[in-house]
């Protein structure tokens, strides 16, 4: 029975197929050949003693629906910025999403901390897209791969000087990210084949990625004190989308999220899950 990730690939192959007729590949590539060269993401991702907070530009999301009407995208990606958050996620798939290059375009030219394109990216064309509009993070989902596939998408995105952002949901996909040679690893609490949510998949899976991977806790995180949970299962960064859409003052979240994930006590080890006896939230 086809999954929704089934159904989204479909119509994301559709809108590719029309992209790559309108806009030839060897364009592509002397537009990526034009733009500034991509930021390096790992350091800025890892920090020392806190947890970095990726902010997600989200209009729409095939669970919720219609989430947030953002008139100016590059705006709230700025107001991320101001508020802490160490790298932007744009939407760009249409659907489902109603995400789209343009928003992509738009982030890029406001923020200067590194940009995260966010969709589903199944062919090479879209990685060349991807750099072209300045991106420096690229969403690859295991489940959505074959493996020589996955496996060349990572080099393609590592070749072209960004990182891939390599999306997992169980410890035998983290054994393929990593074969893949993945540095950044997310584990997504939202199952893309049931759209289901599950905040503890994170502690499960995150033991399987190695220390000098980066460990991304995707979705599900509402305020300051899902940070911590992620914080305490080893999570080095959170990232969020709706809760931040929906929020009227975007950069303040932020900077509670940042400051929860800043505190000492959050304690981000896989091993040392030892709860601490002081609510600070
Ligand atoms: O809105 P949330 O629950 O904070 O989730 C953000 C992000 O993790 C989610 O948008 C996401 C994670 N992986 C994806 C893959 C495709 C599209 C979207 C996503």
């Amino acid at each position: 029975m086809a999954t929704v990730l089934d159904d989204i690939i479909a119509g994301v192959r559709v809108d590719l197929a029309a992209r790559e007729e309108a806009t030839p590949l060897a364009e592509v590539k002397e537009r990526a050949a034009r733009v500034p060269s991509a930021l390096e993401c790992v350091g800025r991702l890892k920090l020392e003693d806190a947890v970095a907070v990726i902010a997600e530009v989200k209009r729409s999301s095939p669970s919720k629906g219609a989430l947030a009407n953002i008139a100016d995208p590059a705006a709230l990606a700025l107001e991320y910025e101001h508020g802490g958050a160490a790298a932007i996620s744009v939407l760009t798939e249409q659907r489902r999403f109603h995400g789209s290059l343009a928003d992509l375009d738009a982030v890029r030219a406001k923020v200067d901390v590194p940009v995260l394109r966010k969709d589903f990216v199944v062919t090479p064309y879209q990685v060349w897209e991807a750099r072209a509009h300045g991106a420096d993070l690229v969403l690859l989902i295991v489940a959505a791969l074959e493996q020589t596939v996955l496996e060349s998408l990572v080099e393609r995105v590592h070749s072209l000087g960004m990182t891939a952002l390599v999306e997992v949901h169980s410890t035998e996909e983290v054994s393929r990210a990593l074969d893949a040679g993945a540095r950044v690893v997310g584990v997504n609490a939202r199952d893309l084949k049931t759209l289901e949510v599950d905040r503890s998949t994170f502690a499960r899976v995150a033991p399987a990625i190695p220390d000098d991977v980066v460990r991304v806790a995707e979705s599900g995180v509402r305020g300051p004190h899902d940070v911590v949970d992620y914080a305490r299962s080893g999570a080095d960064v959170v990232l969020v989308g709706e809760a931040l859409v929906t929020d009227d003052a975007p950069r303040d979240s932020v900077a509670d999220l940042v400051a929860a994930g800043a505190h000492p006590r959050c304690g981000r080890s896989v091993t040392d899950r030892a709860p601490s006896p002081e609510p600070f939230l």
